[in-house]
Protein backbone atom coordinates (compact mmCIF):
# COMPACT_ATOMS: atom_id res chain seq x y z
CA UNK A 1 0.00 0.00 0.00
CA UNK A 2 1.94 3.32 -1.05
CA UNK A 3 1.99 5.60 2.04
CA UNK A 4 -0.25 9.11 1.64
CA UNK A 5 1.10 11.17 2.91
CA UNK A 6 4.91 9.92 2.21
CA UNK A 7 6.57 9.30 5.28
CA UNK A 8 7.26 12.75 6.53
CA UNK A 9 10.51 12.08 8.76
CA UNK A 10 12.71 10.89 5.09
CA UNK A 11 11.18 13.84 3.79
CA UNK A 12 12.03 16.64 6.08
CA UNK A 13 15.75 15.05 6.28
CA UNK A 14 16.25 14.95 2.78
CA UNK A 15 14.76 17.93 1.71
CA UNK A 16 16.93 20.01 4.16
CA UNK A 17 19.98 18.45 3.02
CA UNK A 18 19.09 18.90 -0.92
CA UNK A 19 18.13 22.15 -0.48
CA UNK A 20 21.16 23.40 1.32
CA UNK A 21 23.02 21.99 -1.34
CA UNK A 22 21.21 23.60 -4.16
CA UNK A 23 21.13 26.50 -2.68
CA UNK A 24 25.26 26.49 -2.22
CA UNK A 25 25.68 25.44 -5.70
CA UNK A 26 23.37 28.29 -6.98
CA UNK A 27 25.47 30.83 -4.85
CA UNK A 28 28.74 29.45 -6.50
CA UNK A 29 27.31 29.39 -10.26
CA UNK A 30 26.56 32.99 -9.50
CA UNK A 31 30.05 33.54 -7.91
CA UNK A 32 31.26 31.76 -11.05
CA UNK A 33 29.42 33.91 -13.58
CA UNK A 34 30.61 37.80 -12.00
CA UNK A 35 33.94 36.83 -10.80
CA UNK A 36 35.42 34.77 -13.47
CA UNK A 37 33.88 35.72 -16.50
CA UNK A 38 33.96 38.94 -18.50
CA UNK A 39 31.17 41.78 -17.73
CA UNK A 40 28.99 42.45 -21.52
CA UNK A 41 29.73 46.76 -22.22
CA UNK A 42 25.71 46.50 -21.57
CA UNK A 43 23.40 44.67 -19.35
CA UNK A 44 20.28 43.10 -20.64
CA UNK A 45 18.80 42.15 -17.83
CA UNK A 46 15.81 44.54 -18.14
CA UNK A 47 15.27 43.90 -22.07
CA UNK A 48 11.91 41.84 -22.99
CA UNK A 49 14.38 38.72 -22.95
CA UNK A 50 16.11 39.56 -19.52
CA UNK A 51 12.64 39.82 -17.90
CA UNK A 52 11.22 37.09 -19.22
CA UNK A 53 14.48 34.64 -18.12
CA UNK A 54 13.61 36.41 -14.80
CA UNK A 55 10.11 35.17 -14.66
CA UNK A 56 10.71 31.56 -15.84
CA UNK A 57 13.55 31.64 -12.77
CA UNK A 58 10.99 32.93 -10.59
CA UNK A 59 8.54 30.49 -11.59
CA UNK A 60 10.75 27.80 -11.08
CA UNK A 61 11.52 28.44 -7.68
CA UNK A 62 7.86 29.17 -6.86
CA UNK A 63 7.47 24.95 -7.91
CA UNK A 64 10.34 23.99 -6.30
CA UNK A 65 8.95 26.04 -3.16
CA UNK A 66 5.63 24.36 -3.73
CA UNK A 67 7.14 20.64 -4.21
CA UNK A 68 8.94 21.30 -0.52
CA UNK A 69 5.91 22.90 1.24
CA UNK A 70 3.82 19.22 -0.22
CA UNK A 71 3.97 15.53 1.39
CA UNK A 72 4.33 13.91 -1.70
CA UNK A 73 5.27 10.20 -2.28
CA UNK A 74 8.98 10.04 -2.05
CA UNK A 75 9.17 8.89 -5.60
CA UNK A 76 7.50 12.32 -6.78
CA UNK A 77 9.43 14.41 -4.25
CA UNK A 78 12.59 12.52 -5.85
CA UNK A 79 12.22 13.27 -9.77
CA UNK A 80 10.44 16.58 -9.01
CA UNK A 81 12.85 18.12 -6.90
CA UNK A 82 16.14 16.83 -8.86
CA UNK A 83 14.24 17.81 -12.48
CA UNK A 84 13.44 21.44 -10.82
CA UNK A 85 17.22 22.23 -9.71
CA UNK A 86 18.46 21.18 -12.78
CA UNK A 87 16.40 23.48 -14.44
CA UNK A 88 16.62 26.12 -11.90
CA UNK A 89 20.65 25.70 -12.30
CA UNK A 90 19.85 25.96 -15.97
CA UNK A 91 17.78 29.12 -15.35
CA UNK A 92 20.33 31.21 -13.56
CA UNK A 93 22.95 30.57 -16.13
CA UNK A 94 19.86 31.62 -18.87
CA UNK A 95 19.75 34.62 -16.36
CA UNK A 96 23.81 35.93 -16.03
CA UNK A 97 23.65 35.19 -20.03
CA UNK A 98 22.68 38.72 -19.86
CA UNK A 99 25.56 40.24 -17.43
CA UNK A 100 28.35 38.69 -18.50
CA UNK A 101 29.85 37.10 -21.63
CA UNK A 102 29.56 32.94 -21.32
CA UNK A 103 31.67 30.73 -23.00
CA UNK A 104 30.00 29.05 -25.96
CA UNK A 105 30.27 25.40 -24.19
CA UNK A 106 28.29 27.09 -21.10
CA UNK A 107 25.77 28.89 -22.99
CA UNK A 108 25.14 26.78 -26.15
CA UNK A 109 25.06 23.22 -24.33
CA UNK A 110 25.37 23.19 -20.57
CA UNK A 111 22.74 25.34 -20.36
CA UNK A 112 19.96 23.57 -23.10
CA UNK A 113 21.53 20.34 -22.05
CA UNK A 114 20.49 20.93 -18.29
CA UNK A 115 17.19 22.39 -18.94
CA UNK A 116 15.94 19.40 -21.72
CA UNK A 117 17.29 16.76 -18.61
CA UNK A 118 15.48 18.85 -15.95
CA UNK A 119 12.40 19.25 -17.81
CA UNK A 120 12.20 15.59 -18.87
CA UNK A 121 12.85 14.69 -14.81
CA UNK A 122 9.89 17.30 -13.99
CA UNK A 123 8.06 15.28 -16.72
CA UNK A 124 8.15 11.92 -15.04
CA UNK A 125 7.73 13.23 -11.63
CA UNK A 126 4.41 14.97 -12.95
CA UNK A 127 3.50 11.08 -14.15
CA UNK A 128 4.36 9.96 -11.16
CA UNK A 129 2.27 12.12 -9.17
CA UNK A 130 -0.62 11.35 -11.51
CA UNK A 131 0.08 7.22 -10.67
CA UNK A 132 0.13 7.82 -6.83
CA UNK A 133 -2.62 9.93 -7.11
CA UNK A 134 -4.61 7.81 -9.39
CA UNK A 135 -3.74 4.46 -6.46
CA UNK A 136 -4.74 6.77 -3.47
CA UNK A 137 -7.91 7.43 -5.02
CA UNK A 138 -8.46 3.34 -5.76
CA UNK A 139 -7.70 2.70 -2.00
CA UNK A 140 -10.33 5.79 -0.91
CA UNK A 141 -12.93 4.55 -3.09
CA UNK A 142 -12.30 1.30 -2.15
CA UNK A 143 -11.97 2.07 1.85
CA UNK A 144 -15.62 3.97 1.71
CA UNK A 145 -17.47 1.29 0.43
CA UNK A 146 -16.28 -1.56 1.80
CA UNK A 147 -17.14 -3.12 5.31
CA UNK A 148 -13.21 -3.21 6.99
CA UNK A 149 -14.12 -6.63 8.89
CA UNK A 150 -15.68 -9.04 6.29
CA UNK A 151 -14.75 -7.04 3.28
CA UNK A 152 -18.09 -7.01 2.09
CA UNK A 153 -19.84 -3.81 0.61
CA UNK A 154 -21.07 -1.14 3.41
CA UNK A 155 -24.10 0.07 3.86
CA UNK A 156 -23.31 3.61 2.08
CA UNK A 157 -22.21 1.40 -1.14
CA UNK A 158 -24.93 -0.90 -0.69
CA UNK A 159 -27.35 1.78 -0.68
CA UNK A 160 -25.78 3.34 -3.84
CA UNK A 161 -25.68 0.23 -5.86
CA UNK A 162 -29.57 -0.41 -5.20
CA UNK A 163 -30.35 2.44 -6.31
CA UNK A 164 -28.64 2.04 -9.73
CA UNK A 165 -30.15 -1.76 -9.76
CA UNK A 166 -33.39 -2.00 -12.31
CA UNK A 167 -35.95 -1.91 -9.97
CA UNK A 168 -38.32 -3.92 -11.29
CA UNK A 169 -38.16 -7.05 -9.23
CA UNK A 170 -35.48 -6.95 -6.49
CA UNK A 171 -35.40 -9.38 -4.05
CA UNK A 172 -33.82 -8.70 -0.94
CA UNK A 173 -32.86 -11.13 2.08
CA UNK A 174 -32.19 -9.84 5.46
CA UNK A 175 -30.00 -11.44 8.23
CA UNK A 176 -29.06 -11.47 11.35
CA UNK A 177 -27.62 -13.34 13.62
CA UNK A 178 -29.42 -15.22 16.61
CA UNK A 179 -27.88 -14.64 20.25
CA UNK A 180 -24.95 -12.71 18.65
CA UNK A 181 -24.84 -11.10 21.87
CA UNK A 182 -24.08 -14.20 24.12
CA UNK A 183 -21.11 -15.27 22.12
CA UNK A 184 -19.39 -11.72 22.30
CA UNK A 185 -20.23 -12.44 26.30
CA UNK A 186 -19.32 -16.08 26.25
CA UNK A 187 -16.21 -16.23 23.87
CA UNK A 188 -15.00 -12.46 23.81
CA UNK A 189 -15.07 -9.79 20.96
CA UNK A 190 -12.68 -11.43 19.14
CA UNK A 191 -14.44 -14.71 18.55
CA UNK A 192 -17.62 -12.45 17.70
CA UNK A 193 -15.99 -10.91 14.71
CA UNK A 194 -14.27 -14.44 13.54
CA UNK A 195 -18.05 -15.40 13.12
CA UNK A 196 -19.46 -12.33 11.35
CA UNK A 197 -15.80 -12.12 9.18
CA UNK A 198 -16.92 -16.29 8.48
CA UNK A 199 -21.04 -15.17 7.43
CA UNK A 200 -19.36 -12.02 4.92
CA UNK A 201 -17.39 -15.50 3.59
CA UNK A 202 -20.71 -17.63 3.39
CA UNK A 203 -22.40 -14.73 1.62
CA UNK A 204 -20.20 -13.71 -0.69
CA UNK A 205 -19.89 -17.33 -1.84
CA UNK A 206 -23.74 -17.75 -2.44
CA UNK A 207 -24.25 -14.27 -3.76
CA UNK A 208 -25.07 -15.03 -7.36
CA UNK A 209 -22.91 -12.32 -9.31
CA UNK A 210 -25.48 -9.90 -10.21
CA UNK A 211 -26.10 -9.89 -6.45
CA UNK A 212 -24.63 -7.63 -4.00
CA UNK A 213 -24.12 -8.98 -0.56
CA UNK A 214 -23.78 -6.62 2.05
CA UNK A 215 -22.43 -6.06 5.89
CA UNK A 216 -25.50 -3.04 7.08
CA UNK A 217 -23.66 -2.78 10.70
CA UNK A 218 -23.23 -5.00 13.85
CA UNK A 219 -24.20 -8.50 12.94
CA UNK A 220 -27.22 -7.21 10.14
CA UNK A 221 -26.14 -8.22 6.88
CA UNK A 222 -28.36 -8.03 3.65
CA UNK A 223 -28.25 -9.29 0.01
CA UNK A 224 -30.10 -7.68 -2.69
CA UNK A 225 -30.87 -9.35 -5.94
CA UNK A 226 -32.09 -8.15 -9.65
CA UNK A 227 -35.23 -9.95 -10.50
CA UNK A 228 -35.52 -13.83 -9.45
CA UNK A 229 -38.64 -16.26 -9.62
CA UNK A 230 -40.04 -16.34 -5.36
CA UNK A 231 -39.03 -20.09 -5.29
CA UNK A 232 -35.30 -19.02 -6.13
CA UNK A 233 -35.51 -15.87 -3.55
CA UNK A 234 -36.83 -18.53 -0.82
CA UNK A 235 -34.02 -21.29 -2.01
CA UNK A 236 -31.38 -18.85 -1.60
CA UNK A 237 -32.32 -17.65 1.62
CA UNK A 238 -32.63 -21.32 2.92
CA UNK A 239 -29.17 -22.42 1.21
CA UNK A 240 -27.71 -19.16 3.63
CA UNK A 241 -29.34 -20.29 6.52
CA UNK A 242 -28.22 -24.13 6.26
CA UNK A 243 -24.81 -22.89 4.85
CA UNK A 244 -24.35 -20.76 8.52
CA UNK A 245 -25.91 -23.39 10.55
CA UNK A 246 -23.41 -25.92 9.43
CA UNK A 247 -20.47 -23.15 9.59
CA UNK A 248 -18.02 -23.33 12.51
CA UNK A 249 -16.44 -20.58 14.42
CA UNK A 250 -12.86 -21.46 15.73
CA UNK A 251 -13.43 -25.17 14.84
CA UNK A 252 -16.38 -25.66 17.14
CA UNK A 253 -19.18 -23.11 17.90
CA UNK A 254 -21.89 -22.97 15.81
CA UNK A 255 -24.11 -20.13 15.29
CA UNK A 256 -27.77 -19.40 13.41
CA UNK A 257 -29.18 -17.04 11.66
CA UNK A 258 -32.77 -15.71 10.91
CA UNK A 259 -33.49 -14.43 7.54
CA UNK A 260 -36.44 -11.99 6.41
CA UNK A 261 -37.13 -12.15 2.16
CA UNK A 262 -38.70 -9.59 0.35
CA UNK A 263 -39.52 -8.52 -3.22
CA UNK A 264 -39.68 -4.81 -3.97
CA UNK A 265 -43.60 -4.18 -4.98
CA UNK A 266 -44.70 -1.72 -8.17
CA UNK A 267 -44.48 1.93 -6.53
CA UNK A 268 -42.22 0.64 -3.12
CA UNK A 269 -39.31 2.35 -2.75
CA UNK A 270 -35.82 0.89 -1.66
CA UNK A 271 -36.03 2.00 1.40
CA UNK A 272 -39.76 0.42 2.26
CA UNK A 273 -38.73 -2.52 1.11
CA UNK A 274 -35.76 -2.97 3.43
CA UNK A 275 -38.65 -2.09 6.35
CA UNK A 276 -40.86 -4.14 5.48
CA UNK A 277 -38.29 -6.97 5.06
CA UNK A 278 -37.21 -5.99 8.21
CA UNK A 279 -40.02 -6.59 10.19
CA UNK A 280 -40.62 -10.26 8.46
CA UNK A 281 -37.04 -10.77 10.08
CA UNK A 282 -38.54 -9.81 13.31
CA UNK A 283 -40.92 -12.25 13.11
CA UNK A 284 -38.42 -14.69 12.22
CA UNK A 285 -36.75 -14.10 15.54
CA UNK A 286 -40.19 -13.76 17.17
CA UNK A 287 -41.12 -17.25 15.67
CA UNK A 288 -38.24 -18.71 17.07
CA UNK A 289 -34.67 -17.99 14.91
CA UNK A 290 -32.69 -20.00 12.55
CA UNK A 291 -35.36 -19.37 10.07
CA UNK A 292 -36.45 -17.15 7.24
CA UNK A 293 -39.93 -15.54 6.59
CA UNK A 294 -41.47 -14.04 3.75
CA UNK A 295 -42.35 -10.17 4.20
CA UNK A 296 -45.64 -9.51 3.21
N1 LIG B 1 -17.77 -8.99 17.90
C1 LIG B 1 -18.54 -8.01 17.42
N2 LIG B 1 -19.75 -7.77 17.97
C2 LIG B 1 -20.52 -6.80 17.46
C3 LIG B 1 -20.10 -6.00 16.37
N3 LIG B 1 -21.07 -5.11 16.09
C4 LIG B 1 -22.08 -5.35 16.97
N4 LIG B 1 -21.77 -6.37 17.79
C5 LIG B 1 -22.53 -6.97 18.87
O1 LIG B 1 -23.69 -7.58 18.35
C6 LIG B 1 -24.57 -7.76 19.44
C7 LIG B 1 -26.00 -7.58 18.95
O2 LIG B 1 -26.82 -8.06 19.91
P1 LIG B 1 -28.38 -7.89 19.90
O3 LIG B 1 -28.78 -6.84 18.90
O4 LIG B 1 -28.84 -7.67 21.30
O5 LIG B 1 -28.93 -9.22 19.34
P2 LIG B 1 -28.62 -10.75 19.60
O6 LIG B 1 -27.90 -11.02 20.87
O7 LIG B 1 -27.95 -11.22 18.35
O8 LIG B 1 -30.03 -11.34 19.72
P3 LIG B 1 -31.10 -11.58 18.59
O9 LIG B 1 -30.73 -10.72 17.42
O10 LIG B 1 -32.39 -11.19 19.20
O11 LIG B 1 -31.02 -13.02 18.26
C8 LIG B 1 -24.16 -6.78 20.52
O12 LIG B 1 -23.62 -7.48 21.61
C9 LIG B 1 -23.05 -5.95 19.85
O13 LIG B 1 -22.02 -5.58 20.77
C10 LIG B 1 -18.79 -6.26 15.82
O14 LIG B 1 -18.32 -5.60 14.88
N5 LIG B 1 -18.05 -7.26 16.37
Amino acid sequence: MPEFPAKKPYLRQHRRRFMLCLAALLLLEIAFHLLWLPALPEIWLFSVGGIAELTVLLIIMVMLWGVQRNELSATSYNWLTSGLSLWLVSAVADVMDEVVRQPRWLSAFGEDLMRVFGMALVACGVFSLMRHARRVHQQLNSLANTDELTGLCNRRHFNLLGADMQPAGIGLLLLDLDHFKSVNDTYGHSVGDAALRELGRILALQCPPEGVAARLGGEEFAVLLPDMPDGRLQDLAEQIRLAVAAMRVNGSLQLTTSVGVGRLRLGETLEQLQQRTDRALYRAKEMGRNRSEWAD
